[in-house]
């Protein structure tokens, strides 16, 4: 063993063996990648000048979850040239949204796994493509299937897509999510506006933001107040109005834990003692990139289930994913409309 560790990527740490014969300790004149030198462990006091395979796949994989301006700018070159468009507005399809791509008009549609750098998806309910079309006279951009922090990617890379968004020419981001409610007042199939978030992952010290700055993004260290566009909320409840589902709509604070496990009880009531009033697993680190390089933010959770906060023994009144995904089919049509008519709105005010 030559016995230090490298990260992965995935947030594990993995040990490389010497099992290829190449770390023998010898400078052979080989020009090699990127790295840092290390002293040989082997004892011989020189210097290790070659990368082992393991290792040379190691240092890609972490250089591919720093996306640096230029690999977003020709992801986002690939997504303008191939679909002819410079879309205005972004959505993010939460579990069991993908319709919300659907409704989009002459589509153009690129599987993840075609595009050059990106993730795919590995979630139920997130179909891993992204559509460019129209909707509403508006040029759009939809991601059926989001990247969340218990796949393995780091927050970086869970919301890398929100900078190619930006640098595709979006000005407005549509983050939508399936979560848990625990306002009690909130019931099942509920709309909640989010109009703040308390970052869990963030209190963890983790952020999107890590690592170097950009500045062609944004600031060092952007502010977050006022994250939510009050003016896209306060259509967004005139139009819950007109479509009748007034008392179906709220204005609330969500909030983004790890997962992939749901929450337990003593975790759900102290969210609700911070003023959560729905949890989920995503979307903050978005809406952080998003903010960061001066997008405006519309952002809402569907309450695809009631998060207990008190004891019981009732299995019924623990969250799984089917019930998720059922309850957001269920809802998709109101969802769509939602997003159709407020799209139409901005489209009408920008023309
Ligand atoms: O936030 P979205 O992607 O809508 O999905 C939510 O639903 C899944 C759990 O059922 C988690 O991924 C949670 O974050
Ligand atoms: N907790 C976390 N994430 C979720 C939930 C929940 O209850 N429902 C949908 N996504």
């Amino acid at each position: 063993m030559t016995g230090y560790k490298v990260a992965n990527g995935n947030g594990t740490a993995k040990t490389n063996g010497n099992s290829n014969g190449h770390s023998n300790g010898h400078c052979n004149g080989h020009k090699s990648a990127d790295y840092t030198a290390q002293e040989n462990p082997t004892g011989s006091g020189k210097i290790r000048c070659e990368l082992t395979p393991e290792e040379l796949r190691a240092l890609r994989v972490l250089h591919e979850d720093t996306y640096p301006y230029e690999v977003i700018e020709e992801i986002a070159d690939f997504i303008t040239k191939g679909s002819g468009m410079r879309p205005k507005i972004g959505i993010i399809c939460g579990s069991g949204l993908g319709s919300l791509a659907d409704i989009i008009q002459d589509p153009k549609i690129f599987e993840y796994e075609k595009i050059p750098n990106f993730p795919v998806s590995t979630v139920e309910g997130h179909a891993g493509r992204l559509v460019v079309g129209t909707l509403e006279g508006a040029t759009v951009m939809a991601m059926q299937g989001r990247f969340h922090f218990y796949e393995g990617y780091p927050l970086a890379k869970c919301s890398m897509p929100v900078r190619v968004m930006k640098l595709c020419g979006v000005e407005y981001l549509f983050a939508t999510n399936a979560a848990g409610g625990i306002n009690p007042r909130f019931a099942v199939g509920d709309i909640m506006l989010m109009h703040d978030h308390v970052n869990m992952l963030g209190f963890a010290g983790n952020s999107p933001l890590q690592g170097p700055n950009d500045p062609r993004f944004g600031p060092r260290f952007p502010a977050l107040v006022n994250s939510y566009n009050k003016d896209l909320i306060n259509k967004a409840i005139e139009i819950g109005k007109a479509m009748g589902i007034e008392s179906n709509i709220h204005v609330g604070v969500y909030s983004c834990l790890g997962g992939p496990n749901y929450e337990t009880i003593a975790e759900l009531k102290a969210l609700r003692m911070m003023g959560v009033d729905a949890v989920g697993m995503s979307t903050v680190h978005e809406v952080i990139t998003a903010r960061h390089c001066d997008m405006k933010v519309f952002a809402f959770s569907l309450i695809t289930n009631k998060c207990a906060t008190e004891y019981s023994d009732k299995k019924d009144e623990e969250a799984n994913h089917e019930e998720v995904m059922a309850v957001a089919k269920n809802r998709q049509k109101a969802c769509c409309e939602l997003v159709s008519r407020l799209i139409r709105e901005i489209h009408l005010a920008s023309a």
